[in-house]
């Protein structure tokens, strides 16, 4: 046996590509391909194990192709409208002679003796007789025996992608099943002492496996047939003994977690032991620590636990492999050229992938990148694309030119949110999606982080909400002080109750700003740039408490929804934000102030999409939903408060 090569002495993820492929090919694995014989009407969307031949013609008789009489071509010569001819009508039962005809309709056998159809409009019929007053040629409009398909031809060639119109044909050229190739069977085996099959065993430091659904449902849609091992707790005999039974039925095996460096982390061992790791460590962010594993000649492939780690190494090493071996064709992604919403920072010496959020905003195609953390499962369902951030590249500017490789040719259909996240803005999502089906998505980075993403044209709605230190005024000032020659529209949202959030029963009795200078309070707080960290810091002094004296001040996390999550995990016992986060999770709200949160609008003078957004907002439908999340004012939703001075004269 190989030994397994050493982690962290990572190959790049194109000769890593290379090197799979070679390997398995070398292995026969895309050779000789396991068949299976299906019903016709059971076979689309499989690929044909061979070549299929017709058992019969097509038509298997001779027919008239239109309603009319059929007649033999020569009775009819000679006719002409000065020569009318007139044919004997015979009954169907009645036998052919010389001069006669038969009344058909279109798809009845031609009646023996006759060769060819006149169409009904172009007959006279008389009683017994019909007049014709032009000749007929041998077999027009008569579908003749194997016009479309003759016996024994070829009706679909092997390693074909079997479609609606290739049941038809394979039907009607008289089959009834076709060998197609057997989908691959995969054996997705979650591993890990700390998972757990359902969310009613969760407790702290357990992981609900989520991963190995995930992954049995991407191989689904790769074509492959699925089978979800039960959990294996980290114990190197019982994964060793799953992998080594789930080879003996399987096409392909799929370990998940264990791949990196961890006390527990047995992958690359044991696959070494059942046979040769090829590649352990991949210069890939996420997903570094995959293992890529040949044993009985099958592809054994270890992804790391972490969900996007794990999806995109799946993506990277597991999907072409299911295709090739189905002879799938491949499915290629889009690649558009982007502008980037903001900086990305990179490692060297890593190709990062990163997902995105992609719009076209007046004829410019935008690309945000999105949280990118390898346990944000929300950054996976939330990304309309990918980009890749090569390996030699310690990141790209905001405005850098990048290529985004595209899930779907549909998403350029979406309108572009960039700023501070409200919840609200989620369900104005929903309402637009009735109504125009554009998808609206949502890059979060804080109030003024929108102000420049409107004012770089790198977003069509910004939620802002910045209080004015000087003026005691939300938003105004900060968009006609930042966002000159833009078609800038500023819309009130709503009122948003903002306090403090407390456990509930408020067990430090905390009443209000004051209480944040007690010294057995730990605050937390909201990143710089957002609107709630602007308003704590013109309230603190009205209050006379000086931030220093805060515990807690500096420890920052950026949404309301993390604050009210770092009190409830007790790391913290009170931090400010929205009443919607603390209801969410059940905490306490002591109010202290309202906010306004308005957005932006960027859309060019003339385009619908502004007045459809003011009216959704104003609409009570609208207003009663947000208001129901608790602490919002949306009586003013809808209200033009600004729009740009200097456009506007
Ligand atoms: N000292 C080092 N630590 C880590 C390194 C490293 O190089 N040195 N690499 C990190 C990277 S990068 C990744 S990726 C992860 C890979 O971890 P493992 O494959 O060993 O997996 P675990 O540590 O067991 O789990 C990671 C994470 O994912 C969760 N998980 C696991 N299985 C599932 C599942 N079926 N469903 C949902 N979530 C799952 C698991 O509970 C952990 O939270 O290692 C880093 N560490
Ligand atoms: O490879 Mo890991 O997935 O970067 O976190």
């Amino acid at each position: 046996m190989h030994k397994g090569k050493a982690y962290l002495e990572c190959l790049p993820r194109e000769r890593t590509g290379e090197l799979w492929q070679s390997r398995l090919i070398a292995a026969g694995y895309f050779s000789s391909l396991p068949v299976e014989t299906l019903l016709i009407g059971q076979a689309l969307g499989r690929v044909t194990a061979g070549c299929t031949y017709a058992k019969q013609s097509v038509p298997h008789y001779n027919g008239s192709a239109m309603d009319g009489i059929a007649v033999r071509a020569q009775d009819s010569f000679g006719a002409a409208e000065t020569n009318p001819v007139r044919l004997t009508l015979l009954k169907n039962n009645e036998p052919f002679v010389p001069g006669s005809c038969y009344i058909v309709d279109t798809g009845d056998l031609m009646p023996a003796g006759t060769n060819s159809v006149i169409m009904i409009e172009d007959v006279h019929i008389d009683g017994n007789s019909a007049e014709i007053i032009a000749a007929a040629t041998p077999w027009q409009h008569v579908r003749i025996i194997g016009e479309d398909i003759v016996a024994n031809e070829m009706v679909l060639p092997e390693h074909q992608l079997v479609t609606p119109p290739d049941i038809a044909a394979l039907l009607a050229a008289g089959l009834e099943t076709i060998d197609v190739v057997a989908k691959p069977k995969v054996t997705v085996i979650p591993t890990g002492t700390e998972l757990v099959a359902r969310s009613q065993d969760l407790k702290p430091g357990a992981i609900l496996d989520v991963n190995s659904h995930m992954l049995c449902a991407a191989v689904s849609t790769w074509g492959g047939e699925p089978v979800r091992h039960e959990i294996v707790p980290d114990n190197y005999e019982q994964i060793k003994q799953a992998v080594a039974k789930s080879l003996e039925t399987s096409d392909m095996v799929i370990t998940n977690a264990g791949t990196s460096a961890g006390t527990e982390d047995f992958t690359s061992r044991i696959l070494s032991e059942l046979g040769e790791v090829l590649v352990h460590g991949v210069a890939i962010k996420p997903g570094k620590p995959v293992v890529l594993a040949l044993c009985n000649g099958k592809p054994v492939i270890g992804l790391p636990g972490y969900p996007v780690s794990a999806m995109l190494t799946a993506e990277l090493f597991v999907r072409d492999v299911l295709y090739q071996r189905q002879r799938l064709p491949k499915p290629q992604l889009q690649e558009v050229p982007a502008v980037l919403a903001r900086q990305l920072y990179s490692h060297v010496g890593v190709e990062e992938f990163v997902r995105v959020s992609v719009a076209s905003i007046q004829g410019k195609t935008v690309a945000a990148p999105l949280s990118r953390g390898a346990g944000i499962i929300s950054s996976l369902i939330k990304a309309q694309g990918v980009i890749s951030v090569g390996e030699n590249s310690p990141g790209l500017a905001a405005g850098a030119e990048v290529k985004v490789k595209l899930f779907s040719q549909q998403q350029l259909n979406t309108l572009l949110a960039v700023g501070s996240h409200d919840l609200a803005l989620d369900i104005l999502g929903v309402f637009l999606k009735r109504q125009t089906n554009m998808l609206l998505t949502a890059a979060n980075v804080g109030s003024m982080g929108g102000i420049m993403a409107i004012k770089n044209g790198e977003a069509h709605i910004a939620g802002i909400h910045l209080l004015d230190d000087k003026t005691g005024e939300y938003n105004i000032s900060f968009v006609n002080k930042y966002l000159a020659n833009i078609n800038w529209q500023l819309v009130r949202l709503a009122r948003r109750d903002q306090g403090l959030m407390v456990l509930p029963g408020n067990p430090k009795n905390i009443k209000g700003l004051s209480d944040l200078i007690r010294e057995d309070i730990a605050y937390v707080n909201r990143q710089r740039g957002s609107g709630t960290r602007m308003l704590l810091d013109y309230l603190l002094p009205k209050q006379g408490v000086a931030c220093s004296t805060i515990d807690g001040y500096e420890k920052e996390v950026s949404t309301h929804m993390a604050v009210a999550a770092t009190i409830t995990a007790g790391a913290a016992d009170t931090g400010m934000g929205i009443r919607a986060a603390a209801m969410a999770l059940g905490l306490e709200f002591i109010p202290i102030s309202h906010e306004c949160y308005d957005i932006i609008l960027n859309f060019p003078p003339g385009d619908l999409m502004a007045d459809m957004i003011v009216s959704i907002l104003k609409s009570p439908e609208f207003r009663q939903e947000v208001e129901r999340l608790g602490g919002y004012d949306l009586s003013e939703a809808g209200t033009i408060l600004a729009i740009n001075k200097e456009l506007g004269e």
